[in-house]
């Protein structure tokens, strides 16, 4: 298990990083989610030591993670960082082999990842000349070459086309299967909530929520649609509950405790039919909304 601890990153008068703690069990998915510069890339970056940490700890199965540990991480960087004008097979065994794989070893296993991911025939091609979605295949390749004991992959998803992004969770899967935690950040917020079993919400470089999806729906206000016969104007008129929306014959409210949906139905028979009194559950994308207002 990964967790990360008051992990705390400054630069200069700038704190990007502020106290940020979350865990990544064995076995499940994370997805890390933020806007744009709410920390993840420099949470990620202090996770695998490429950047010095301001304050905090980053731990492996509850003890400070040594370099050694490092080694037997995989990651995939922001700035991705494989060589446009090198042949893909030469680097990935390259990679394996920092990541202490025999040359043997390095090629057996770059050659079946590249076999599954329909590149085999591209493997003494320059990086260069493939697609981007197919060079972001090779990324995540050189990130899993070595079979790593945690992945940690920094928007793995972006730009892949939807065949892709179902090979990508098929493979994250086959990790997690075998306990190896996953750590990824994306701004797909659709996806996210389909895929991880876990989501921390990081905001001004803060946690402002972590949790498994429903939890996290279940933690936001609980909003209903009614839909009536005729005007439903007059919820406005209803001190105990706020008003979302209305307009015409349907209104959005937001009621202080369940046992308000009988009265606010009671309400609406008295003034004439009722069509429909729907919860409304929110989606992730809603929680995230709230949480990083
Ligand atoms: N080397 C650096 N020097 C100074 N400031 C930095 C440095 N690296 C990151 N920052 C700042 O730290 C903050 C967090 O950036 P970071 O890249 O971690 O965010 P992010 O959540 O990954 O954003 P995005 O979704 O846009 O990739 C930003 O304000 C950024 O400008």
């Amino acid at each position: 298990m990964l967790q990360v601890d008051r992990l705390t990153r400054r630069f200069g008068e700038v704190t990007a990083v502020d106290h940020v703690s979350f865990a990544v069990p064995d076995g499940l998915l994370v997805g890390f989610v933020g806007g744009n510069g709410a920390g993840k890339t420099t949470t990620m970056r202090m996770i695998m030591g490429v950047l010095g940490i301001s304050d905090g700890d980053v731990r492996w199965n509850d003890a400070p993670v040594t370099a050694a540990e490092r080694r037997m991480f995989g990651y995939m960087p922001e700035e991705r960082g494989l060589y446009p004008k090198q042949p893909v097979v030469d680097q990935l065994v390259y990679l394996g082999q920092l990541q202490g794989l025999s040359a043997g070893d390095a090629r057996a296993s770059a050659q079946l990842l590249l076999e599954r991911f329909g590149l085999a025939a591209r493997a003494k091609d320059k990086l260069e000349s493939l697609s981007l979605g197919n060079q972001q295949r090779v990324q995540v390749i050189a990130a899993v070459i070595a079979r790593p004991r945690l992945l940690v992959l920094d928007e793995p998803f972006s730009g892949l086309d939807p065949r892709a992004v179902d090979d990508m969770v098929e493979l994250l899967r086959e990790f997690t299967r075998d306990g190896v935690p996953v750590l990824f950040s994306s701004h797909q917020l659709d996806l996210v909530e389909r895929l991880c079993d876990r989501i921390v919400i990081l905001s001004r470089g803060r946690v402002v929520a972590d949790g498994a999806a429903d939890e996290l729906r279940r933690s936001g206000p609980v909003r209903h649609r009614l839909v009536t016969g005729g005007d439903a104007g007059w919820v406005r008129d209803l001190g105990w509950l706020q008003v979302v929306d209305v307009a015409g014959d349907r209104a959005i409210v937001q009621l202080a405790s369940p046992q308000d949906t009988d009265r606010l139905l009671t309400e609406a028979m008295r003034r004439g039919s009722v069509r429909e009194l729907a919860e409304l559950v929110p989606s992730v994308a809603d929680i995230y909304r709230e949480v990083t207002a």
